[in-house]
């Protein structure tokens, strides 16, 4: 391997050299064009250092030898030697396909596949499958991919951290991994199936492949909980690519770091899509006409519009249909013109009535027609004068308020009328009602994403609107701008946006990636999108996750036998039909590379009690221990993880045990241990938190609780005792449900 190495020190000495070159050469760059093109080539430059970096461990772990005695070497990058000929290819390359896919019964022209085992550069041992047809059986469906590599992968202590698998991806994993990027694509598999693994390779595979349209658009990864993106968050960069943007549901809205849930009956409402329609009802009702005439008292003047005129306007602002605050713009033009008309009115009023008062003075010629006289550049000074007034701008906000989406939710939810009048009929609203502070959770997310968009709080949602509405609605806003500028209405704030984001687009590009300009923007539309654990997502969830992805590339992984959720879904179609109807595909991954055969025995009658009609997946390794039940106190548990510690042969590199307790249980259960994250030995977490990881040896606490904490307990059961890779234990305090009877 010394000559794979020596060729990946040629090349990172040649990226260190061009990026001394390129900071040498600058000095003082003249113009701005200059100035970009150094600053491109250098963070190239360094990316392609950080890449080859990364690579060190394991650079090169396969071999595939043709029928003409060629060999090609499979690698984490690709590498060219001194004649520029390739010498390690990619995993990701078309030419390193057959590795993955070649089997006993259809072996595509190897003849052997080798597995390199490489310590410190130097390869420690070998692993060879000849593809010999003869001693093999047909159509085995199970047909392991490397078996021995596979298997010595599989029997590492866990780190806390999930690794990347290139060296041992099967086949079934594969066509995952290089599906087509167009069109959506759902994986279903059982508890270690390996979607989280497969989904994140398909990410780095995709944008490999179609590095032009994702290196700039950019690809988005939704994971369950924070937990969970802290144990995948190396995966990516050992795999080489940054241009990721990996976030949580709670997360997806700029400003806004939720991570609490609400209860699970709460839950199911928020996460219902009449939601949608409750909020648009909501955001109506903000925008208000007087019971009577409006009635603005200015210095002893009382401007009147009356109540017919406050309907139209509100009407015409309507009308075109763009988002609230920008309408609200037009709105407030044509009223401050009212309002100065009304003005004209109270003044040539009041100049009758002094006229009255002052005795022996003639009558005037004609009668004074202050309104008429009105010319358009009068109104204009007028309405500037008018917006500089207090009693005019509560009038306004009072009629139509500039709303943030954080002020138009808070407020929707902590006023039961304005819930009693927007929802629709059926939906269980009570259960919505919560105090003005209460802290964001997550299903809120998703109801601030819908209202930015109806609000069009930023440039964003402007697009966002200008595309789903298509070219008419865009004439539309382009027609109200028309509007809006000639009336020329130069008020700070009232049109403060167009320069915020003449600023933004002036600085844009230089020094930020791909990820963190799509990260900030609500409204960026990304080349594709992966979902992890994508059943726990609501209904509403899913509007936003398919708004920042208007080409409907996705690539969605979960399990609905996994569902925690209440929100959450218990089939696909149902999720994905409402916007892709019959447009999508499914892969099923069926084998469990995670959980021993024993422990999945004790999965499957937990799955059959709580989800009959589902199939749990087949282990593929025999586990060192029989899983078992403990009944004792919780005071106990200190004791039982020391033991479990020391029968996993833990380190502080490798072997890991979690406590996983009903959420009611966790702050009982997380103080008889030190305190302690993913890096840990020990970790105490709730079942919600640890989906999605695994560790060598779990303690399930209190399954009784577990069951009962929601309507999907039983899958929070399931999803419990599907976290080993070694070692169950549950402990019980009462009797153990009938579920676990195999245990007992
Ligand atoms: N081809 C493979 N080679 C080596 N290890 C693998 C392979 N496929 C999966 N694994 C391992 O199996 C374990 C389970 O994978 P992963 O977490 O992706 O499963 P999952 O289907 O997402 O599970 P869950 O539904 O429980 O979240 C991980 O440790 C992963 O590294």
């Amino acid at each position: 391997m010394s000559w794979l190495y020596e060729r990946l020190d040629a090349a990172r000495d040649s990226a260190q050299r061009t990026l001394r070159e390129v900071y040498a050469s600058g000095g003082v760059a003249v113009t701005r064009q200059a100035r970009v093109e150094r600053e491109v080539l250098a963070s190239e430059q360094a990316r392609r250092l950080a890449q080859l970096n990364a690579v060190e461990r394991g650079l090169c772990f396969g071999r595939i030898d043709d029928g003409s005695g060629r060999s090609t070497y499979i690698g984490r990058i690709g590498l060219r030697d001194e004649a520029h000929e390739s010498a390690l290819i990619d995993w990701r390359a078309p030419a390193a396909r057959p590795f993955y896919v070649a089997t006993a019964t259809d072996p595509g022209g190897l003849v052997r596949r080798r597995h390199l085992h490489l310590k410190d550069r130097l390869v420690v041992g070998i692993d060879d499958e000849v593809f010999d047809l003869e001693g093999m059986s047909e159509g085995d469906r199970h047909t392991l991919v490397g078996e021995a590599a596979l298997l010595a992968a599989l029997r590492r202590g866990r780190t806390g951290r999930m690794g990347d698998v290139v060296a041992t991806i099967q086949t079934e994993q594969d066509r995952v991994i290089r599906a087509s990027l167009q069109g959506a694509l759902v994986v279903q598999g059982g508890p270690g199936t390996g979607k989280t693994v497969a989904a994140l390779h398909r990410a780095a595979y995709l944008l490999y492949t179609h590095r032009d349209t994702l290196e700039r658009r950019g690809v988005l990864v939704v994971g369950p909980n924070p937990m969970f993106l802290r144990y995948i968050g190396q995966v990516l960069p050992a795999l080489g690519e940054t241009q990721v943007v990996m976030t949580t549901v709670g997360e997806m809205f700029p400003g806004v770091r939720a991570v609490a849930a609400d209860e699970p009956a709460a839950a199911v409402v928020k996460g219902d899509a009449r939601m949608a329609g409750l909020v648009a009802a909501a955001l109506e009702l903000r925008r208000r006409v007087p019971e009577g005439e409006l009635v603005v008292e200015l210095d002893g003047l009382r401007l009147r519009v009356p109540h017919e005129t406050c309907l139209r306007l509100r009407e015409r602002a309507r009308a075109v249909r763009l988002p609230h605050n920008m309408a609200r713009k037009l709105y407030v033009t044509e009223l401050l013109k009212e309002l100065a008309r009304a003005e004209a009115r109270a003044l040539e009023e009041s100049l009758h009535i002094e006229e009255l008062v002052i005795e022996g003075e003639p009558e005037l010629s004609e009668p004074l027609d202050l309104e008429g006289d009105l010319d358009e550049l009068d109104l204009e000074l007028a309405s500037q004068r008018l917006w500089g007034e207090p009693e005019v701008r509560r009038a306004v906000e009072e009629l139509w308020p500039e709303l943030t989406p954080q002020a138009l939710i808070a407020g929707l939810l902590s006023d039961p009328e304005a819930l009693r009048q927007a929802a629709p009929p059926g939906l269980d609203w009570p259960l919505l009602v919560r105090s003005p502070d209460a802290g964001w959770t997550v299903g809120d997310v998703p109801l601030l994403d819908e209202a930015a968009e109806l609000l069009g709080e930023d440039d964003s949602a402007r697009r966002v609107a200008a595309r789903l509405a298509g070219e008419e609605q865009a004439e539309q806003e382009l027609y109200a701008r028309e509007v809006l500028d000639s009336t020329g209405v130069a008020e700070s704030g009232l049109f403060e946006r167009a320069d915020v984001l003449a600023e933004r687009h002036a600085d844009d590009g230089l020094g930020l990636t791909t990820a963190d300009r799509a990260a900030a923007d609500r409204g960026w539309a990304y080349g594709h999108v992966i979902v992890d654990e994508a059943q726990e997502l609501s209904p509403m969830a899913w509007r936003m996750i398919m708004r920042r992805v208007p080409a409907k590339s996705l690539t969605v992984v979960g399990d609905v036998a996994q569902t925690g959720s209440a929100a959450g879904a218990r089939s696909w179609g149902e999720v994905l039909d409402p916007y892709l109807e019959g447009r999508w595909r499914e892969e099923r991954l069926l084998v469990n590379y995670r959980t021993p055969v024993e422990i999945m025995r004790v999965a499957a009658d937990v799955l059959r009690a709580f989800a009959p009609g589902q199939e749990p997946p087949e282990s593929v390794r025999e586990g060192e221990a029989e899983p078992r039940a403990v009944r004792m106190p919780v005071s106990g548990l200190p004791e039982l993880v020391a033991g479990e510690l020391a029968e996993i042969g833990a380190g502080q590199e490798q072997g890991r045990v979690a406590v996983l307790t009903p959420d009611a249980r966790h702050a009982e259960v997380a103080r008889l241990f030190p305190a302690g994250d993913l890096d840990a030995p020990v970790v105490v977490l709730t079942v919600g938190q640890a989906k999605g990881l695994e560790f060598d040896a779990v303690v399930v606490v209190d399954p009784a609780g577990i069951i009962g904490q929601s309507p999907m307990g039983g899958q929070d059961l399931y999803v419990a005792v599907t976290r080993a890779t070694r070692r169950l234990t549950v402990v019980h305090e009462g009797d153990l449900p009938a579920v676990l009877s195999r245990l007992a």
